[in-house]
């Protein structure tokens, strides 16, 4: 049997390389990737998700997985949320801890989204995976995004940058968003008829 493909469509190139580590493992899933800037609307991560898939399928014509990624504080009712790209962009690791001066508690949840269509026109399909952490003062390699100012609950005690990515990738919001699309994918593989 020839292995499952997707194509993903994200413009964030530490993003698929993670994706390609953690399906690589298990069920051997073939990642090819379309890096296109999908427009993001408002709203829940949700919706954001959904809309992002609906409009990548439309682009690339065919199915295809989009993922969106939160970063939501527990003192801020879930912000900055979905919107945690333009706040990093803006005020940097030091500014996140800033943001949660005066509050009590730096208890934050990074979460994913992965969104799944079958094509223009079918309704994305979203499973989500969490990871939950404290928001700290920036350690270990600056690489990928926020991951110097986020320590998992599991990490040892050790930001996601200061973990190796086996061991990240054990843990993360990504990997567990993953593990419920694999599950999926490979169903759908199973059902669907021979060609
Ligand atoms: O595991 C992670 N560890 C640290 N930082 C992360 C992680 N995952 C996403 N990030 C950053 C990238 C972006 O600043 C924001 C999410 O925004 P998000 O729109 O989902 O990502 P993006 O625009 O870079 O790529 P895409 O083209 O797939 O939308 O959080
Ligand atoms: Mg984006």
């Amino acid at each position: 049997m020839s292995p499952l493909k997707v194509v993903f469509v994200t413009g964030n190139a530490n993003k698929l390389k993670e994706v390609r580590a953690i399906l690589a493992a298990g069920e051997p899933i073939e990642v090819e990737s379309q890096s296109l800037d999908i427009p993001e609307l408002q709203g829940s991560t949700q919706e954001v998700s959904r809309e992002k898939c609906r409009m990548a399928a439309e682009k690339i014509g065919g199915p295809c997985i989009t993922e969106d990624t939160a970063l939501c504080f527990k003192a801020l009712n879930g912000l900055p949320g979905v919107y945690i790209k333009w706040f990093l962009k803006e005020l940097g690791h030091e500014g996140l801890n800033k943001l949660l001066v005066g509050f009590d508690t730096t208890e934050a949840t990074a979460v994913c989204t992965f969104a799944y269509s079958a094509g223009p026109g079918h309704e994305p399909i979203l499973f989500e995976g969490k990871t939950d952490g404290h928001i700290v003062p920036a350690r270990g390699d600056g690489k990928f995004g926020w991951d110097p100012v986020f320590q998992p609950l599991e990490g040892g005690g050790l930001t996601y940058a200061e973990m190796d990515s086996v061991a990240k990738n054990k843990i993360s919001h990504r990997f567990r968003a993953l593990d419920l699309l694999r599950e999926y994918l490979k169903d759908e593989a199973k059902g669907a008829p021979s060609s």
